[in-house]
């Protein structure tokens, strides 16, 4: 599943030794691989604890080329690519360049799980694709149940539960249910509320109960994935290893209920296989199914549990963060989105049509360009034949790890330009909502229409291929839900829109990780009158 993405970090962590070299791979077996010269990279010494999204993102910028590059600790190599023909060659579907070999070892290291469990995983890699369980759980069942017909119930459920989650911290807050109630932290209040709302959706009400401190403990773990993955010791981040330590003890006991539970009402059709409180959705009950086919015991259930967390948190948080940031930065922009969204709007049955609403051109646009600029994506490949060749210059040779830094391709102006030059009207480094915006001729009229095309390798927040992320359009429902209830049912301010505007991070200074504001950005928020 995320593993991925998982697994990307981990190279990361484990290549910042202090070396980059240019790879000089000469293709058609001509010569073995050489490296012609060192560029030590000084004052980014690797030590235990430091920063290897930041050094790894500095190299980049420092290298300036797209030529393909390495990273290396001892004798591990990752290699860098950032030319667009080479990442789409990576991305072709063949058997040559595989997505997660020798990934599960990192279930070890950040997500607890037990050591057998690991050497299952690896050893069902090898069976054929279709009887690959492991595939199943961590791929194929989201593509499944988040994508056509099967989004719908789970994006809607996930509207209601965010507008009820919403309004209950607003009473909470106000009390009286009138008059304003004050955010200190709005990146605080939207990580809670997002998280509560996402488990709630994807895996029922009781996932929480009892639990007050999950969301805490949670996002405590991510803050610490670096060090995790670099197995940094307990002594030096105990308050990490004890909020892991919870999560996966409430995650063993949650799943004591849920087992049981499935014993008594599958027995009396009692679940609804859209959604039920206790077991969740149809993506989770599929993944339960999945699950009591594994040899799995509850401690590596209960790892699964983390790991899924992870994905579809991970990235989702911080991008809904950044839709809602940038709107309430520009009141053209706000009024705009708003105006979209009450078209949207059915009087009736008082609530929104997510659909129609997520294919709106004016909100895709937004969305997309927020993934674009506020995310820190990165995937990797491993190479399995003899080689692979990526262009006439360069081959990459068996057991290469390669690594794109999603993010920094999205921020590369002369192919942009080339690809689509109107898109980069605006600089890239700015925030610019009618980015994937073109006009479109429609008989007399003049429409609006939302388009990725031709951007090819330019855009890869989601990754590509056959692993490209399989929540993309729930990511995109879900951001798209989150703005229609915050920008239409309530008004929202920032308290200091100047302060808050320099609060705004510098992605091209991030390998992986959560992009988050630089500080706190106070807001305040109250219901519209109706
Ligand atoms: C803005 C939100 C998101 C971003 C930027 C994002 C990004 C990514 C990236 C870069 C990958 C690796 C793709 C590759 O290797 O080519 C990935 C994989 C994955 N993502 Fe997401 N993701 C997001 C939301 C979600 C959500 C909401 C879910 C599920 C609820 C999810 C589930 C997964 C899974 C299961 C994979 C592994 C797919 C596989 O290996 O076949 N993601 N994601």
């Amino acid at each position: 599943m995320f593993l991925n993405v998982i697994f990307s970090v981990f190279v990361v962590c484990l290549v910042t030794r202090v070396w980059t070299g240019y790879a000089y791979y000469h293709h058609r077996g001509k010569e073995p691989p050489t490296f012609p010269y060192w560029i030590p990279v000084l004052g980014h010494g690797a030590s235990l604890l430091h920063n290897g999204s930041r050094f790894l993102a500095v190299t980049f910028k420092s290298h300036g080329t797209t030529t393909p590059f390495f990273v290396k600790t001892g004798s591990f190599k990752t290699l860098i690519l950032s030319d667009p023909i080479h990442i789409r060659r990576i991305l072709r579907d063949n058997n040559d360049i595989s997505a997660e070999k020798h990934l599960y070892r990192l279930y070890e290291t950040m997500l607890g799980s037990p050591a057998d469990a690991v050497a299952f995983y690896q050893k069902d890699k090898s069976l054929p694709k279709q009887e690959q369980t492991t595939a199943f759980l961590h791929s194929e069942v989201f593509k499944q149940k988040l994508f056509g017909p099967a989004l719908i119930p789970i994006s809607e459920r996930f509207l209601s539960t965010f507008r009820q989650n919403v309004l209950t911290t607003y009473i909470i807050g106000t009390v009286t249910m009138k008059g304003w109630m004050d955010i200190p932290d709005l990146y605080d209040f939207m990580e809670h509320l997002m998280t509560r709302t996402l488990m709630e959706t994807i895996c029922g009400t009781m996932i929480l109960e009892g639990y007050p401190g999950f969301v805490t403990d949670f996002w405590a773990v991510v803050e610490r994935f670096e060090g995790f993955i670099k197995g940094v010791p307990r002594i030096f981040m105990p308050g990490a290893y004890l909020a892991r330590g919870r999560l996966l003890r409430h995650f063993r006991q949650w799943g004591r209920r849920v087992k049981k539970h499935h014993e008594i009402r599958n027995s009396k059709a009692m679940i609804d296989p859209d959604w039920d409180h206790i077991v969740g959705s149809s993506l989770l009950q599929e993944r339960e199914k999945a699950l009591s086919q594994m040899p799995l015991n509850e401690d590596a259930r209960a790892s699964e549990m983390l790991g899924m967390t992870l994905a579809a948190n991970g990235n989702v948080v911080p991008t809904t963060f950044w839709c809602i940031f940038e709107a309430l930065l520009d009141p053209k922009l706000r009024d705009d989105l708003s105006g979209v969204i009450k078209q949207h709007y059915n009087p009736d049955t008082k609530g929104y049509d997510i659909t129609q609403l997520s294919s709106a051109p004016h909100m895709q646009s937004m969305h997309a360009e927020a993934t674009r600029l506020r995310n820190a994506a990165t995937f990797s490949r491993f190479v399995e034949t003899e080689s692979v060749t990526l262009d006439d210059r360069y081959s990459v040779l068996k057991d290469t790890t390669v690594l794109v830094m999603a993010h920094h391709l999205g921020l590369r102006t002369e192919s942009w330009e080339e690809a689509r030059p109107g898109t980069t009207e605006k600089p890239l480094d700015v925030f610019w909502a009618q980015r994937f915006l073109v006009s479109e001729n429609t008989g007399d009229k003049t429409k609006e229409k939302f388009t990725t095309s031709r951007l090819g390798a330019c855009l890869l927040p989601f990754g590509g291929g056959s692993h490209k992320c399989p929540g993309r359009h729930f990511a995109k429902n879900i951001g798209i839900a989150a703005m229609a209830i915050l920008l239409d049912e309530y008004e929202i301010e920032l308290q200091n829109p100047e302060s808050a505007r320099g609060a705004t991070p510098k992605v091209e200074d991030m390998a992986f990780g959560v992009v988050k504001p630089t500080r706190k950005v106070a807001a305040r928020i109250r219901m519209r009158d109706t």
